[in-house]
């Protein structure tokens, strides 16, 4: 009879075990469900909400040019100044991706002919996006030393003769060396001097939107000197555990303290990045002279970092060795057919010229023949160099980072691969 009761009590006990998992399960599939449904819908708003940002952005966005004023202009390190831009006409500004750049163009004296001349110029937006105003951080470009260039045109303009208050007209902000910090993985982000504007722009926007994605951040630059935002950047290694930064001086001056200042001298190579990061599954932007960008981006090859987890900013034709996703047999066979000789009609100008293989391209051509033809940034990105090609056809030497008209080309960034009538 005792036995009968404990199978009878271990029976009930069981029964009653099994409806209590069953209650506790129902519960937590209902909570899983509940979740699933709150985490559905939170995706839901979040794309909603995207959608509408995007769709705002793309009504602020303009075309041509807009005029904006110079709200403030601070002083970042030696020949280094940050310009804060603010729209002329009050209303607000689209969004723009971390690391795009704007392209002004400016009204300047033309000393040879003693009359104002229009010159185009693209600077990197150095601020996380802002829906009230633009900064560009630029360096004055002094002469090169032993040659008889003159220094940077627009760079002395802007330091000297741009004041708060002063009207500047900007096209809307574009460049395909961004990131959507919302979407974007660990990231390495490298600058050298004033090339390190872009990439601060990123982190900033990167740390601002508090993903808690790694960042690691490293700055080269010559001296104390020349450290822009050296306050900025430390304050953000302070607040943010994510953020790595690493300083590296190239020629520290006799005031700059190693582990105050900067935190190793020498210049960024591939072995810092190694030691730093460790890994190659990151995405990797670099901005900077374009003999670091080479030698950096060389070594990240090497490494075996892929193709197309390294960015660079291509600005200036010293930038433009960088590749973009090209078939290797299409470009062995477009470096060829830039080597050809061929006649190039200027129909504007009257004038023909010869392609011998000797110039980058075709802006060069016509600017060492005397033909004007607009330019920013010399690198197919900002469209100011954009000309109709009349019969002909062009090779490209970099994916144009912009869409263009068809018959058209860019002239920075193109060549002939055949003979040209070009509208310019
Ligand atoms: N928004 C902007 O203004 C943008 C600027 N840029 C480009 O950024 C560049 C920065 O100019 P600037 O500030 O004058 O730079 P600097 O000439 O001051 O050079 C910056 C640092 O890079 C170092 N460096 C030179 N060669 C190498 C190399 N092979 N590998 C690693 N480091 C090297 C320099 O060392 P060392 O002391 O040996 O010279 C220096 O410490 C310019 O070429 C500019 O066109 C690009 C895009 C945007």
């Amino acid at each position: 009879m005792q036995i009968l009761g404990v199978i009878l009590v271990a029976l009930v006990s069981v029964r009653l075990l099994q409806s209590i998992i069953a209650a506790v399960q129902s519960h937590s599939n209902a909570r899983h469900r509940t979740q699933r449904t709150l985490q559905l819908l939170d995706e839901q708003i979040a794309a909603v909400q995207a959608l509408r940002v995007q769709r705002e952005s793309q009504q602020m966005h303009w075309n041509g040019y807009r005029k904006f004023k110079l709200s403030k202009k601070i002083k970042e390190a030696r020949d280094v100044c940050s310009f804060y831009l603010v729209p002329h006409d009050g209303k607000p500004l689209p969004r723009y991706l971390p690391g795009q750049f704007v392209t002004f163009r400016f009204q300047v004296p033309d000393p040879n002919k003693g009359q104002m001349k229009s010159v185009v110029r693209c600077y990197s937006l150095s601020e996380a996006p802002r829906e009230q105003y633009y900064r560009i951080t630029v360096k004055r470009v002094p002469p090169p030393a032993r040659t008889n260039i003159p220094p940077g045109l627009i760079s002395n303009y802007l330091h000297d003769q741009v004041n708060v208050g002063d009207l500047l007209d900007l096209q809307a902000p574009r460049g395909e060396f961004s990131l959507d910090p919302a979407n974007s993985k660990p990231v390495v982000l490298i600058g050298g001097g004033v090339g390190v504007t872009p990439v601060l722009s990123i982190a900033n926007a990167i740390l601002e939107s508090e993903t808690g994605n790694d960042v690691w951040f490293l700055y080269g630059v010559r001296c104390g000197e020349d450290h822009a935002m050296r306050d900025h950047l430390r304050q953000l290694e302070q607040k943010h555990e994510n953020f790595h930064l690493h300083v590296r001086y190239s020629q520290p001056g006799e005031n700059d303290l190693c582990e105050r200042d900067y935190d190793t001298s020498g210049h960024i190579d591939i072995n810092l990045i190694k030691s730093l990061v460790k890994v190659t599954n990151l995405d990797f932007y670099i901005c900077g002279p374009p003999q670091m960008m080479d030698s950096i981006v060389t070594g990240l090859r090497d490494w075996g970092v892929a193709e197309d987890h390294i960015h660079r900013e291509a600005f200036g034709r010293a930038t433009l060795s960088k590749v973009a996703n090209k078939d290797e047999t299409q470009l062995k066979h477009d470096k060829l057919d830039s080597k050809k000789t061929l006649s190039i009609q200027f129909n504007r100008s009257n004038r023909n010229l010869t392609w011998d293989g000797s110039h980058n391209c075709l802006l060069d051509l016509a600017l060492e023949a005397g033909i004007n033809i607009d330019s920013g940034c010399r690198a197919g990105s900002c469209g100011s160099c954009e000309i109709a090609v009349k019969s002909g056809e062009v090779g490209c030497r970099v994916e144009p980072g912009i869409n263009i008209d068809k018959g058209s080309c860019l002239a920075c960034i193109s060549y002939p691969k055949s003979e040209l009538i070009l509208d310019a």
